[in-house]
């Protein structure tokens, strides 16, 4: 018997890295999906997707199917053994899940290092210059009237949650600003990833920094890990930057230590429950707010593609996986 073609369902399409999905579809079936809930593509999944071999997905993806939940993951035909994420966050999906019924899971690490990192330094000189309210003003016709005073950055001290690639970037580029840079993570990391940024505990990383940078992934455990509590153990005026998952800050929490002055300050990229987002925080001139652009140019959304549909070949021709996630990894 012919060998069965894999099938590659595409939850979104394929819009920068045309030629890379171009070879793709010499080696498999490439479909896009077309149901439109959750409940219709479970009704798919004993018809026409029946032969899934390998899912390719981006966080646009739960607006046709909801989170890749253990829920999600138990409706899959039994032949799906790969799903290929495009983006380097994976808290949309259950990789426990995914691993009880054998399924792989990849992510994008890399690709979206550097356009996240510039996007988390624009939004703090944004914030610490107080930007959202002079932009408010001069198209008021106001032009600088009323406009608070901004802060410089030179000998601030930045405190990164979270020290991973995007956190690393940050601080490189926060350097030449004259930013201080120290961190928390679970644990210390070498001294040549460090960089010279002083590890520090999670208490004197709140309390201590001019400048608070989120960089954690979204899961059980980082889920409102800033809420009032931890508001309140921070310096008067602190600057808040957020471009890893919104959850990971207590959003209520935030708009009320910003309408009290506690928080002088916010950047935010993402939010809590997008695409809705806080009345508080969108009424609060002292939030400068962008809609999840962290990753939004044409050079990083290819290199992100091209990551996932490189993963995506690697499965259907049996060769190691470039990127698994971390829980996945052999
Ligand atoms: O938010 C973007 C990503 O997780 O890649």
């Amino acid at each position: 018997m012919a060998a069965r073609t894999p099938f590659i369902l595409f939850f979104n399409p394929v819009r920068h890295a045309t030629a890379r999905f171009a070879e793709l579809q010499k080696i498999a079936r490439c479909e896009v999906v077309t149901s439109k809930s959750r409940e219709e593509f479970f009704r798919d999944v004993s018809g026409k997707y029946k032969d899934i071999s390998v899912i390719y997905r981006t966080s646009a993806s739960g607006a046709v199917a909801g989170n890749f939940d253990a829920d999600f993951i138990k409706q899959l035909p039994p032949t799906c053994k790969f799903i290929c994420h495009n983006g380097a966050g994976y808290d949309q999906i259950d990789p426990d899940a995914c691993s009880e019924r054998g399924i792989t899971l990849t992510y994008a690490p890399d690709a979206v290092t550097e356009a996240t990192a510039d996007l988390a330094v624009w939004l703090l000189l944004g914030a610490l210059r107080q930007l959202n309210p002079a932009l408010n003003s001069l198209r008021a016709g106001n032009f600088k009237k009323g406009v608070d005073f901004g802060r410089d950055p030179q000998s601030k001290v930045l405190g990164v949650l979270g020290m991973g690639r995007i956190g690393r970037a940050i601080k490189a580029r926060c350097e030449p600003f004259g930013i201080v840079t120290r961190y928390h993570n679970r644990r210390p990391l070498a001294a040549e990833s460090a960089a010279g940024a002083e590890y520090v505990s999670f208490e004197k990383l709140l309390s201590e920094s001019d400048i608070i940078s989120v960089n954690v992934p979204l899961n059980a455990g980082t889920r409102h890990l800033i809420g009032p509590k931890e508001i309140a153990m921070m310096k008067d005026g602190v600057v808040i930057i957020n471009t890893a998952r919104g959850a990971v800050l207590d959003e209520a929490a935030v708009a009320e230590a910003l309408e009290s002055g506690k928080i002088a300050s916010v950047g935010l990229d993402v939010y809590e429950k997008e695409p809705i987002i806080n009345e508080r925080l969108l009424k609060n001139e002292k939030a400068l707010l962008i809609p999840h652009l962290g990753t939004h140019t044409y050079e990083t959304l290819e290199k992100m593609e091209t990551c996932a549909l490189e993963n995506a070949r690697r499965a259907v021709l049996g060769l190691p996986l470039l990127t698994p996630v971390p829980e996945h990894e052999q």
